[in-house]
């Protein structure tokens, strides 16, 4: 089903309002997605409410940090029960080894189901001037590229790029590599802080697995209805592309 693929991003503070967005989403999105903002309010009781409206979590905490740190919050956070997690590859290898395999350690242990690991490549609200202003010289593309070959060797499921990768990417890395695509922006919506940006029919055509949508869903009068209208967007995409 179309909406398999739709991830939506509940990017606020406050437990009541997340809560009745995940409600209001149900059935019409794949999964759900809690990051940073929600986290550093709401902490693991938060993230456990989300989860009991039913919804499949990705939750999105971008670790970064030396490998036995970064293992010890993967444990924990694996042991909440979420489907997917992430990292940062720029970690490096040693870094994202240790998520994969504490990942499956702390998800063992609570008993819940291995979640899968991804790497955030290049974030989507960078570009190859930003790159630049932080000494990585070279295109974003090559950027992503490099890191996602390391992230592969590492044993992650997959990555977090922009959808203007993608194609690449699935040529490089194969087609059970994961490839979850934010930066997503319908025409009708507005680009915000993103930079690398694609529509979302374009997106599962270049081969995108999952798409995370936030704020074109979350700031609509109807998020139910926004969710569904992207839904049917990424319906067409699978029609006519190669699909994931
Ligand atoms: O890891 C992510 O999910 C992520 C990586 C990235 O490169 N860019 C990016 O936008 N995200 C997240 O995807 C969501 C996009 O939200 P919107 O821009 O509101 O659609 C946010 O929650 C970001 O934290």
């Amino acid at each position: 089903m179309s909406q398999d693929r739709l991830l939506v991003a509940i990017d606020t503070a406050e437990l009541d309002g997340a809560v009745r967005l995940a409600r209001s989403l149900a059935g019409s999105a794949g999964g759900l997605k809690l990051g940073l903002e929600f986290f550093s309010a709401q902490g693991p009781q938060g993230v456990a409410k989300v989860l009991a409206s039913g919804a499949k979590l990705f939750l999105d905490l971008k670790f970064h940090d030396i490998p036995n740190t970064v293992a010890g919050a993967m444990r924990a956070a694996a042991a909440l029960g979420p489907f997917m997690l992430n990292v940062h590859a720029s970690g490096g290898r040693a870094m994202m080894e240790a998520a994969v395999a504490a990942a499956a350690e702390g998800a063992a242990k609570a008993r819940k189901p291995k979640p899968l690991v991804l790497a955030v490549t290049v974030l989507t609200s960078l570009g190859d001037e930003d790159l630049s202003s932080v000494g990585q010289h070279g295109s974003t593309a090559d950027q992503v590229k490099r890191l996602a070959v390391l992230a592969q060797k590492s044993g992650v499921d997959g990555v977090v790029c922009s959808a203007r990768e993608v194609a690449a990417l699935r040529s490089e890395c194969g087609p059970d590599f994961k490839l979850v695509v934010p930066g997503i922006r319908p025409t009708w919506s507005a680009v915000q802080d993103q930079k690398r940006i694609m529509g979302p029919a374009d997106a599962i055509r270049q081969g995108a697995d999952y798409l995370v949508v936030g704020r074109p869903i979350t700031g609509a009068p109807d998020p139910r209805a926004a969710a569904r209208s992207i839904a049917q967007e990424i319906a067409k995409g699978a029609d006519k592309g190669a699909g994931a």
